[in-house]
């Protein structure tokens, strides 16, 4: 791979006796991994045609992944390189608690997040720009989410909305990206001698933001996907001057990870306690990971819930109250489909239906694409239930299921009309393939109707 010069003597000059393995490390292919969803269906497939586990992520195998594949269609495994899947390790949230994934597109971190939560607390994903915020909107609902919420902000607008609230924040910074030069040699474009500064600038404004939104006795995770010590170390060494009630909190370091180095910033030998996954050390792209904890005290009262609604209103993301036919209609369907069935809070966005975690009060005055799990749309006196219904429910919920052959689950994704069990009734059945969930259809004497979305369809 052709190192840009003075990116080749920066590191020279840095890495001194290492540094021909270093620059030699970007010649070596690229590492791929999944992660395993661990609320699905085993997906025994991509399993059998696994390289390799990752040592330091119980979820986490070597290999590649098959994007037409039902094991990802179906949302049982998400594509993330080894090294990136430590920073969720390392975020270590729990159930119940209320998180923020701040820069969380395309969703590789959020996915192992709401997987290490169980779904159960209240997970905020986060991304500034819209069409990388879609693409974040698409891949959990494949994975497969109640309690996610996932709004179009920037860090400071957010900081607003959410002062003091979460338990743990993640600010998975947009970064120089000198870790993935050998997966995205595109990302070299970009790089010059002075770009780490500028990321290292942005960044700051980005952490800034987030601890304006930690509770006190909370921790926050920064994580970049380059070695620039101007992003990392240097960063980490300004969190802790410019916010005295933040310390370090050390990172386990499995072999092949190194400690972060103090001495590519002021010399504070708390820097060590961060981790650095390096190319020609461990198997993956370049990371680094610190973890900062806030002081339980000291820095102003816990507020419990959200700040006050700023009076914002954006076209099309109006929170309005649901009608009592709607109410109706859905109660009908859950009578049918799934009779135990309790939302939190049931609220619309036009004709879309949400089942809202009860850990947030509101998302007015936010850009929430998806302020919740999406139940369904109302058409014409008629509620169609959603694919994100479909990929979020544990199957027992149920007893209208269908279960398809792969062939027909081929069919299906392609959009086609399928036949189905004469004896049963009409209305609205779960279709399953190989134990996973994979959508709906709706019976109408023998024939399944096929609603697996338009744009989505292969
Ligand atoms: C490293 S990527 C996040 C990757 C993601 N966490 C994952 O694991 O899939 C950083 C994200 O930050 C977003 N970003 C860019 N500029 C930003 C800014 N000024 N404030 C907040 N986020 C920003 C990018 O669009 C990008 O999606």
């Amino acid at each position: 791979m052709k190192l840009p010069d003075a990116f080749i003597n920066k590191y020279q000059h840095l890495l001194g006796d290492e540094a021909p393995a270093f620059l030699t490390s970007f010649d070596q292919p690229a590492t791929g991994g999944f992660r395993v969803n661990p609320a699905k269906a085993a997906p025994t497939a991509t399993l059998d045609r696994a390289t390799g586990k990752v040592e330091y992520v119980p979820t986490g195998y070597r290999g590649a992944v098959d994007g037409k594949s039902l094991d990802h269609v179906a949302g049982a495994i998400y594509s993330q390189e080894p090294s990136a899947m430590y920073v969720g390790e390392v975020v270590a949230p729990q159930p119940g608690e209320r998180v923020l994934d701040l820069c969380a597109a395309p969703g590789g971190k959020t996915t192992h997040l709401v997987a290490k939560m169980k779904d159960q607390g209240l997970l905020v994903a986060n991304e500034i720009f819209r069409k990388r915020a879609l693409v974040l909107a698409e891949n959990l609902e494949r994975w497969g989410t109640a309690q996610t919420v996932v709004t179009n902000e920037s860090p400071a607008d957010l900081e607003k909305q959410f002062p003091q609230f979460f338990d743990r924040i993640l600010v998975d910074a947009p970064c120089s990206g000198e870790g993935m030069f050998r997966k995205e040699p595109a990302g070299m474009e970009y790089w010059t001698p002075d770009y780490p500064a500028e990321c290292a600038n942005r960044q700051r404004k980005i952490l800034a933001s987030a601890l304006k939104m930690l509770k006190p006795g909370g921790t926050l995770v920064y994580s970049t996907c380059t070695f620039a010590p101007e992003e990392d170390e240097q960063n980490a060494a300004w969190l802790l001057a410019t916010y005295p009630g933040l310390t370090m909190v050390p990172i386990k370091k499995y072999p092949g990870m190194d400690d972060g180095r103090p001495e590519w910033a002021d010399g504070n030998p708390d820097l060590a306690k961060a981790v650095r996954l390096f190319p020609h050390h461990i198997a993956g792209e370049g990371h680094f990971i610190a973890k900062f904890q806030l002081a339980a005290t000291g820095s102003g009262s816990v507020i419990s819930g959200q700040a006050k609604k700023k009076k914002k209103h954006r076209k099309g993301h109006q929170q309005d109250g649901v009608t009592k036919e709607q109410r109706q209609l859905f109660s009908d369907f859950c009578q049918w489909f799934m009779p135990d069935y309790q939302p939190h809070q049931l609220l619309t966005y036009g004709d879309q239906l949400y089942d809202m975690p009860a850990e947030i009060s509101s998302v007015e005055g936010l850009t929430a694409l998806r302020p919740g799990l999406h139940l369904g749309t109302f058409k014409k006196r008629r509620f169609e239930p959603a694919l994100a219904l479909a990929l979020a429910i544990d199957p027992a919920v149920t007893t209208r299921r269908i279960d398809l052959s792969t062939e027909q689950w081929r069919s299906y994704v392609h959009g086609d009309v399928l036949s189905g069990p004469a004896e049963l009734s009409n209305g609205w059945y779960l279709l399953t393939c190989q134990g996973f969930n994979v959508g709906f259809g709706k019976l109408v004497n023998g024939t399944v109707k096929n609603f697996y979305p338009k744009g989505l369809r292969f």
